[in-house]
């Protein structure tokens, strides 16, 4: 696999006031619908940051030409390679000695706390965040999908979909990626027809049409009813099945990281705290002992008390009882991890 960004920068001192950064826009802005039936344009003033990798090298400078490979245990390729990430708003630490690796292939969700810095870390990955300093490498080829499909209104979903993808739009390679999706009746549809789910779908082939070797989620079915959100859900297990990129999946929801993910990880006091390997078979069953287990154990890591009875009692804590579980799943003091 061929190693894209490959960083290993100092951090310079930015010139950002929190909310101001040059290099962190308003992601989850919505784009103004202007869709309506207006004719198509042939390119756009400025393709949306989403779902893909941006085409200009990185502004925190090349790599030192004597900075060799990182070391990769037991020769496993990997999709992403973090060292000593350092990533700072002002005096609001986000990250801080970040180490982690991703094998490639791997299918890893991130879970934490609001405001942990989950998001920071995918954005960085994305190289859309380059106000850091460690060392970051991760496949060239990567695609990005937000919560907020970031369609441009004015180009049909066909078009949307082989947006910035490099010479004449091909109708063939956005039906490919399309039919993949379940979405090539909708291809010539405007983004303001779409469905939630329809749209989300447009933005999972815009990101597949890229034929990625690493995939970054960040909380891609957030904005879905429950119905499509389970739905969408098996549509990216199945595309992962079949495509085997790596996946980065930030989301909240611990059974969402416990039924799709290998691997998953909690983001804590700016570090990967804690690593769990899920080692169930697939489709994996919400009611099994290990599954209930493990999200107990997460839940504990999230700080979620009653978790922490459940794991340890095997049944839920009640008001106003102490947590017997308390002092054993607390996580310990911050450490390294490698993950
Ligand atoms: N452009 C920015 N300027 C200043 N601070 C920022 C910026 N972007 C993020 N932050 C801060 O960095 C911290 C981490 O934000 P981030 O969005 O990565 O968290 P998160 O874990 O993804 O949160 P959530 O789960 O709520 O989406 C927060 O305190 C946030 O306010």
């Amino acid at each position: 696999m061929a190693t894209g960004i490959q960083r290993n920068v100092t951090a310079r001192p930015g010139p950002e006031a929190p909310g101001q950064s040059p290099t962190h826009p308003a992601v989850d802005r919505p784009p103004v619908d202007t869709a309506g039936g207006q004719p198509e344009r042939a390119d756009p003033p400025t393709a949306p940051e989403a779902d893909q990798a941006p085409a200009h090298p990185p502004a925190a400078g090349p790599l030192p030409p004597a900075a060799g490979p990182l070391p990769t245990p037991d020769g496993t390729p990997l999709a992403v390679t973090v060292r000593g990430l350092r990533r700072a708003f002002g005096s609001n630490v986000v990250i801080n000695d970040l180490d982690l690796d991703v094998p490639a292939g791997q299918f890893v969700a991130l879970l934490g706390a609001s405001g942990c810095g989950k998001s920071t870390l995918l954005r960085i990955l994305a190289d859309l965040d380059t106000e850091i300093s460690g060392q970051v490498r991760v496949a060239s080829r990567r695609a990005v999908a937000f919560q907020t499909p970031r369609l441009l209104p004015w180009k049909r979903v066909w078009r949307n979909v082989v947006l910035g993808l490099p010479g004449r739009p091909d109708r063939a390679r956005a039906t490919a990626a399309l039919t993949e999706v379940g979405l090539t009746h909708r291809a010539d549809a405007w983004p303001k027809t779409l469905s939630g789910g329809e749209a989300q779908r447009a933005s999972l082939a815009r990101a597949l049409v890229r034929d990625p070797d690493l995939m970054l989620l960040d909380e891609p079915f957030g904005a879905l009813d429950a119905l499509t959100r389970i739905r969408v859900q098996g549509l990216v297990e199945q595309l992962w099945q079949r495509h085997s990129p790596a996946i980065l999946l930030v989301t909240h929801d611990v059974e969402e990281a416990l039924l799709l993910a290998d691997r998953v990880l909690v983001m804590k006091d700016g570090v990967i705290a804690h690593s769990a390997t899920i080692a169930l078979a697939r489709p994996r069953d919400v009611g099994d002992p290990r599954f209930v287990a493990l999200r107990a154990e997460l839940l504990g890591w999230l700080g979620v008390g009653h978790a922490r009875s459940e794991a340890a009692n095997g049944r839920p804590a009640r008001d106003g009882e102490p947590d017997p579980a308390a002092d054993v799943r607390e996580p310990p003091p911050r450490q390294k991890i490698l993950s």
